[in-house]
């Protein structure tokens, strides 16, 4: 805290401040709360249930699809067969294989010829893509089948966020509505995850695609009718399904060329009146499923559904889960009018192109309407609203405050639902941003110069009756979250000023001694003590989250201006080590520490710095109205050579320092806050292979890559690189487009000495070799991938653990000088260790005598998980993090005619 003052008109004042704290810190409104269940007693059905007197049906198949409020169906279902002892078929791993076709063998304890001692299942009910032969494999043929659906609009805004990381299509869009505007720009049918951007609910129930989809081009007409309020006045024109289902019958609607997901066309053409597919699908659903629900309708449906199964209406009385935060009833505003006109165009939009779905949803609400006619209107409203009674009065009993908690008031993550990317626009999703706890703020400081303070003086404004002395007070060191400060000044007046005074001056004395000091003694020429209390500006709020994108380590920040009134700008932001580990960035003389600078001096800094990427931040300063947000992106940069004596596998601690003023300050130019942020582990590859080549080149030109192999790691007896592009492809699940594509783009490069023998590195050396190439057709094609790296070393023990054998039984040596230098350093140092580089099929590979290379172009250079290798005791563990290879594009081109 400093305070500065003037030394004109013999006036003594002294400046006594005291720093109130108010009582409510920060966060007050964010206290923790459970979320969800807390049964404070126990919970009474009402006095009249509806009991059936039917037998309750108990063999249950329900379809889960995907954000179609199928999460609320489960839990209820959850619940009913916990509480009765049911047999749940659930997945022996994540999910049951989806995206492909369910099979039988996914599910845990499943005997394929009835065999074992468990009873059989009574219900199977997680996501799948519906595949019914294998589902009949599991459950009787008899079970009850059903499902969800939701209006194709409300699940597309529900999709793209939360699918925004997972779909390749989703993340390259902007926004839902870009993707709407243009979805071919960004959709490939058959891409990783794309099936979630198109047709999703058509996907789920395992329909095949109609031939007219893959040949038909041309932009989406409008379906027929997009206002599915009015749907449920038309008629249905299906029947219900066959009650018995014979498994060897026929399993799919109609026959098909397209049995993918693959949708390679436009679906202008699709009549959803006429098309005889969509028909025969609809139909083929109809003998399959009891029931379908449909989100827009739930509480119909569950009234529709407990009836159906002879359940009380208290075993569907439950809560709506998995809602995105600030959703409105799960995005149900979609069919229940208030949209702007862009939220209707979207929702036209997202119809259109999701256009089997929306036939799919259109029978399926029909249908659902078919039904409430004929088990009575009146009768089914008064069902309803004694449902949603009964569910308010199990909400009081059971959730905290009555009412659903919105995930961003959760704040033990564990408890939150779990949604990839609330926010949709949120690079990887707003649901995994951790809060950054604030560690302090403070001002420039004062500008020195030569040592002597510079901040400008104001003089006193004198009037006739008084003497106005204007302060500038700076609150450097308040703790963070402070929310009010109270100052004090205290005013005396000296009839002689004192001789140090006189020396020097009053400003200098209040800068170095305590005021009270000062003045001690002088109670005589008390004169006045005025107070005020400021109300402190909050720091913006900052959350961030890293992730790995092809091997770059990201940091996403997202700064929050907090405050409900004021505008702030943000002037810069930075992400730095913090190697002082208890933080103390403010000295004793009131500067403050630079933790950079602490870093920098011990040399730790230059193990990797964290770099803004400009283009998506937006510039500085970046004005940040009232609750705004804004995102920065970061990049970890790590050096190639590491810094002599730098620690490998450091764990970094890191802060953000974020630079912010307020148009309210005109004064203080710069505000800085600092921030915890989660701190990182750097696992430096000391093994680095890089290639270089020029580019653009011609076809059938021939050209040169140099590839540079950087030693830090150890003695090779021989090192060589070998162009092996048939194991581009081995292991992965790639799908057969990409495949294809990979194995054209693969076939198309001609390495002229597939073989090169490098010959020994030595530890801290850096070899340096020419391959030549040719290119066979146009393209951008990388270089390095398949170039393998065969490592050989010695070591002196020759009894590996019997998990850790060979992979690769190419791995000896095979060119003479190399056999010959190995044979030598045999002799000399026992025995040698042959290490072929390959594509390891799991990420730990434990094998003696050979590295196996990954298949990362560039592995993360920013990884938490270190992949170690067997190496005999003596030597110290190799880890395949250890090594990198970094990438080579060259882009081939035609040649000049
Ligand atoms: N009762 C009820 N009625 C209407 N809508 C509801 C209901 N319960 C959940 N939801 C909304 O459904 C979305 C989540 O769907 P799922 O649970 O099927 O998602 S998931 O595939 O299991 O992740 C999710 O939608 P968004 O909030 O739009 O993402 C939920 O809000």
């Amino acid at each position: 805290m400093r305070l500065w003052g003037p030394r004109s008109l013999g006036v003594a004042l002294g400046v006594f401040m005291t720093i109130g704290f108010a009582l409510q810190l920060w966060g007050g409104p964010f206290q923790r709360r459970l979320p969800g269940l807390q049964l404070r007693q126990p919970w009474a059905p009402s006095p009249r249930p509806a009991v059936p007197t039917c037998p309750p049906r108990q063999r249950l198949v329900f379809l889960k699809t995907h954000k179609s409020g199928s999460s609320s169906v489960l839990s209820l279902l959850h619940r009913y067969g916990d509480q009765r002892g049911l047999r749940f078929a659930l997945p022996a791993r994540y999910q049951f294989g989806y995206p492909r076709l369910f099979q039988a063998s996914w599910v845990k304890g499943y005997h394929p010829q009835g065999g074992g001692t468990q009873s059989p299942f009574h219900i199977l009910c997680h996501h799948m893509r519906f595949n019914l032969k294998e589902v009949l494999q599991v459950m009787p043929s008899d079970s009850f089948f059903f499902s969800i659906v939701r209006d194709p609009a409300a699940l597309a805004r529900s999709a793209f966020s939360y699918y925004k990381s997972t779909s390749s299509a989703f993340r390259k869009a902007p926004s839902l509505a870009a993707f709407l505007a243009n979805p071919r720009a960004f959709y490939r049918p058959g891409a990783r995850g794309d099936h979630y951007a198109r047709n999703l609910l058509w996907f789920d129930f395992g329909l095949p695609f109609p031939p007219e989809m893959r040949t038909k081009r041309g932009y989406p007409h409008l379906p027929r009718d997009p206002n599915p309020r009015e749907l449920h006045v038309l008629p249905s024109g299906t029947g219900s399904r066959a009650h018995t289902l014979d498994p060897n019958a026929l399993f799919h609607p109609a026959p098909t060329t397209a049995d993918g997901h693959s949708q390679t066309s436009s679906p202008a053409a699709l009549d959803l009146g006429s098309s005889s597919f969509i028909q025969w699908s609809l139909a083929w659903l109809d003998s399959v499923f009891d029931l379908v629900l449909v989100a827009e309708y739930f509480d119909e449906s569950l009234v529709l559904l407990a009836d159906a199964l002879c359940w009380g209406l208290d075993d569907v009385v439950g809560f709506m889960h998995n809602a995105q935060a600030g959703s409105e009833q799960g995005g149900n505003a979609v069919s229940h009018g208030g949209l702007t006109a862009e939220d209707r165009q979207l929702t036209a939009r997202a119809r259109v192109w999701n256009n089997l779905d929306w036939a799919l949803y259109v029978h399926f609400n029909r249908s659902l309407w078919t039904r409430i006619k004929q088990y009575g209107q009146g009768r089914l409203e008064s069902a309803v609203a004694e449902l949603r009674a009964r569910r308010e009065a199990l909400a009081k009993h059971c959730l905290l405050g009555g009412e659903a908690l919105d995930p961003k008031y959760i704040t033990d993550r564990r408890f939150r639902p779990f949604q990839f990317g609330s926010g949709g626009g949120d690079p990887g999703g707003g649901g995994l941003f951790r809060g950054c706890s604030p560690l302090l703020t403070h001002g420039p400081g004062p500008a020195t110069s030569g040592g002597v303070t510079t901040l400008p003086v104001e003089e006193p404004i004198v009037s006739t009756d008084e003497v106005i002395f204007p302060l500038t007070v700076s609150l450097d060191r308040l703790p963070p979250g402070t929310p009010k400060a109270k100052i004090v000044v205290t005013v005396w007046k000296r009839e002689v000023e004192a001789p140090e005074v006189r020396d020097q001056g009053y400003l200098r004395l209040l800068q170095t001694r305590f005021p009270g000091e000062t003045f001690r003694g002088e109670q005589s020429a008390f004169k006045a003590q005025v107070s005020t209390l400021l109300t402190l500006l909050p720091p913006p709020v900052l959350k961030c989250r890293q992730f790995t994108v092809a091997g770059k380590h990201l940091t996403v920040l997202k700064v929050l201006n907090s405050s409900s009134q004021e505008e702030i700008s943000i002037w810069d932001i930075r992400i730095l080590p913090n190697f002082n580990a208890s933080y103390l960035p403010v000295m004793p003389d009131g500067s403050v520490l630079l933790v950079d600078n602490v870093c920098h001096q011990s040399g730790e800094v230059s193990m990797g710095s964290f770099c803004r990427l400009p283009g998506t931040s937006g510039c500085f300063p970046c004005p940040l109205s009232a609750l705004e947000e804004h995102n920065f992106l970061f990049q970890l940069r790590v050096g190639e050579q590491p810094p002599p004596g730098a620690k490998e596998g450091l764990e970094v601690p890191l802060i953000a320092v974020v630079q912010w003023s307020t148009p309210k300050l005109p004064f203080t130019q710069s505000i800085y806050t600092h921030y915890r942020l989660p701190s990182i582990r750097l696992d430096r590859p000391c093994f680095v292979m890089t290639a270089s080549c020029e580019s653009p080149v011609r076809t059938y030109e021939r050209f040169t890559v140099t590839y540079t192999l950087l030693n830090n790691l150890q003695d090779f007896l021989a090192v060589r690189l070998v162009w092996t592009p048939e194991h581009a492809q081995a292991g992965k699940q790639l799908c057969e487009e990409d495949r294809r594509a990979m194995q054209a783009a693969l076939d198309s490069i001609v390495c002229h000495t597939p073989l090169n023998n490098l010959g020994f590195s030595r530890k801290g050396s850096a070899l340096t070799f020419s391959v030549a190439f040719q290119a066979l057709r146009t393209g951008l094609f990388e270089l390095s991938q398949h170039m393998k790296l065969k490592l050989q070393f010695t070591a002196s023990v020759s009894h590996p653990p019997p998990e850790a054998r060979p992979l690769s039984r190419k791995s000896s040596p095979s060119s003479p000088a190399v056999r010959d230098l190995v044979e030598r350093h045999q002799a000399s140092l026992g025995r040698s260790q042959s290490f072929s580089h390959q594509q390891p099929s799991r990420s730990h590979l434990m094998r003696s005598g050979s590295v196996m290379e990954r298949r990362a172009i560039t592995p993360p250079v920013a990884s938490l998980v270190g992949c170690s290798l067997y190496l005999p005791p003596e030597k110290a563990v190799l880890s395949l993090d250890k090594i990198a290879k970094r990438e080579c594009k060259v882009l081939v081109v035609e040649p000049v005619k």
